[in-house]
């Protein structure tokens, strides 16, 4: 026993990570929207170099409101047109999120957003996964192990969801393994979208709902009740049905079903605070909710707009809250037991991957 490595993110980068909410069109390399928009004539960044371009990213996203966040996605959905785009971006998420130590992502994106040159839905996705074998079989030419799968999202202003949601299920032996709805979450509520919810829970299917994020308590209530969403995609305004703080804290209907059913929260903390959910870091209820034991998960969301990674989302919750190698790896096994893969290769991944590279960093 050499006892515990110290917690920093260079340690935290070796630790074995699952990832449940990292967006596709969310997390391109800022040198890669450069090469890729010289590449299909796209005249539109509003900057030229690298670094400008990732820091454009970060401050147009740093709005405090969702809408304007999502902005900026127009930029990097323009250069995912084509199938050299896709595969290029696919393959580099993989290889990015690979170098990171993440073992095990879940990597969503809007098919219905990358039409725009041509390309039918079954192209989009079959192209997307290619990039994502490709990125693995790289990953792994560098000694790197992960599983990377899919979910679709289908986005809630449009009217695409039933589409989408047939997709996901056409591809479902695809490593396509579930579905999602994102974008402006005020006014466009998940029930407009319960027939494509019905016809997965009819296939049995599963999804996750973003919820809770820009709208609050009643989102995640038509998330559950009427949606019947498997997880919630940051769902952290379940604070909103939470009082107090400490052991005196007491949870509504909504909370108390949200934890007893064990509903895992896809929770992000630093796009929480670009968007304006959360104030800070610091009041991010990511603390309070893991002390009352609700299934917390923690994401990225965009690690280009939050200029982010696994590690560094990780890093800045020990920073904030304290938490020691115990509590990374409960919230790891969290995300591994929710995932939308089948149960044995869950606990596979928990036992053989996660439990023992735990094990070497706790020395
Ligand atoms: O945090 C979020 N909340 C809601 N929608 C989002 C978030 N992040 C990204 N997207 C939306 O999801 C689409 C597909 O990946 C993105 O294009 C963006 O519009
Ligand atoms: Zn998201």
């Amino acid at each position: 026993m050499t006892g515990p490595l110290p917690l920093d993110l260079t340690s935290i980068q070796r630790a074995p990570k699952a990832v449940l909410h990292d967006h596709l069109d969310g997390g391109l390399r800022p040198s890669t929207v450069l090469d890729l928009a010289a590449s299909c004539g796209y005249d539109r960044l509003p900057v030229d170099t690298e670094q400008a371009l990732g820091a454009w990213f970060a401050a147009a996203a740093n709005s405090g409101s969702l809408v304007r966040y999502l902005e900026t996605f127009e930029h990097t959905v323009a250069v995912m047109q084509t199938p050299e785009g896709l595969h290029r971006v696919a393959h580099e998420c993989v290889e990015d999120l690979a170098a990171d130590g993440v073992v095990y992502a879940e990597v969503r994106f809007a098919p219905e957003q990358h039409l725009t040159a041509g390309l039918s839905l079954d192209e989009v996705v079959q192209h997307t996964l290619v990039g994502f074998a490709e990125g693995t079989a790289a990953a792994a030419a560098t000694g790197r192990q992960i599983r990377v799968t899919c979910l679709l999202t289908a986005m809630r202003h449009a009217a695409r969801s039933r589409e989408i949601a047939e997709l996901a299920v056409r591809f479902r032996d695809r490593d396509v393994v579930g579905f999602d709805i994102a974008g402006a979450e005020v006014g466009y509520p998940p029930s407009r979208h319960l027939d494509a919810f019905e016809y997965l829970r009819d296939e049995s299917a599963q999804f996750t709902i973003h919820a809770g994020e820009a709208f609050g308590l009643p989102s995640i209530h038509e998330a559950i009740a009427f949606c019947g969403a498997d997880r919630l995609g940051h769902g952290v305004r379940i604070v909103d049905d939470i009082t107090g703080t400490g052991a005196d804290a007491q949870l509504g209907l909504v909370a108390n079903y949200v934890r007893n059913k064990r509903i895992p929260l896809e929770l992000c903390p630093s796009s929480n605070v670009q968007t304006g959910a959360v104030a800070s870091l610091t009041d991010h209820p990511f603390d309070l909710l893991a002390r009352l034991r609700f299934r917390v998960t923690v994401n990225t969301d965009n690690r280009l707009m939050s200029c982010t990674s696994m590690s560094q989302e990780m890093a800045k919750l020990v920073q904030a809250f304290g938490y020691g190698w115990a509590d990374l790896q409960r919230f790891t096994i969290n995300a591994m037991k929710s995932a939308f893969i089948p149960f044995p290769e869950r606990l596979r991944i928990i036992d053989d991957v996660i439990k023992p590279g735990y094990a070497v960093l706790i020395g």
